[in-house]
């Protein structure tokens, strides 16, 4: 579970995310969207740890992984498929204790889950964007989280592997994982996602998916997009 209380995010004298407060229960499954530039990357950092409030406050309950935003330089680092998907085991085991013949049965079982089998033991650098995608699913499979926060995980993503990694969601959701993650796609959210927020830097609507995605709200958190966009620095108290 995750609560955040009067939640306020700041790049310099702007506010990228302004007074979000609520909860994400234990065993939700919400989506997080809203326009360019709503802050949902900026809120998905924040409840990671990744990013400190600037007012306001996160309480995490339970160990949370992170898939943020997948960016070119990821293929840059030189790991095999394997060793991206061990990197699941590390909070659990700790920076002292070495890999168990365990740890890397898992990491291949997440790896078959998502399709690379294949590819275990290719360099990262060989995949295909899609490939990668998959790959760092594994990754979040073996680190088995509480709380899964995932940002735009299908961008750039083919219809086949989205079906696979939504079916993925599907099993953590049956098992009562927490998850959060940013999409664009309304249609995917209203077939796959029963809790949705909708931010456009504050909270615009928060609860059941088909009750927040209105064409009113949907109207409103554009229009607001208009005046961020047109409008520079709004938030003086940071
Ligand atoms: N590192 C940064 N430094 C300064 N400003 C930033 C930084 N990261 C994001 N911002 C600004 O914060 C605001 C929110 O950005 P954020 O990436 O959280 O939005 P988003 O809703 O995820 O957008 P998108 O849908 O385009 O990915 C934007 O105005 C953006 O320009």
């Amino acid at each position: 579970m995750i609560e955040i209380h009067h939640l306020t995010l700041c790049y310099r004298d702007r506010a990228a995310v302004h007074a979000v407060s609520g909860r994400f229960v234990k065993g939700s499954h919400t989506a997080v969207v809203g326009p360019n530039g709503a802050g949902k990357s900026t809120l998905l950092a924040a409840l990671a740890g990744v990013k400190q409030a600037d007012e306001g406050h996160v309480h995490r309950h339970g160990r949370i992984a992170y898939l943020a935003q997948l960016s070119t330089l990821d293929k840059q680092f030189p790991l095999t498929v394997r060793e991206l998907a061990l990197a699941g085991t590390w909070q659990q085991r700790g920076a002292w204790r070495g890999l168990s013949k365990d740890d890397c049965l898992r990491a291949d079982a997440a790896l078959e889950r998502v399709g690379l089998s294949d590819f275990i033991k290719s360099p990262i650098s060989n995949l295909s964007g899609g490939q990668l995608q998959r790959a760092r699913f594994a990754r979040l499979i073996v680190e088995d989280a509480d709380v899964m926060l995932l940002d735009e995980p299908f961008a750039n993503v083919d219809s086949a592997t989205i079906e696979n990694l939504l079916d993925v969601q599907d099993h953590w959701h049956q098992a009562g994982k927490t998850q959060i993650t940013v999409l664009h796609d309304m249609s995917q959210v209203r077939a796959h996602y029963p809790q949705t927020l909708l931010l456009a830097q504050s909270a615009l609507a928060w609860g059941e998916t088909a009750e927040v995605l209105t064409t009113e709200n949907l109207q409103e958190a554009n229009r607001r997009a208009q005046h961020w966009r047109n409008d520079a620095t709004w938030c003086q108290e940071c």
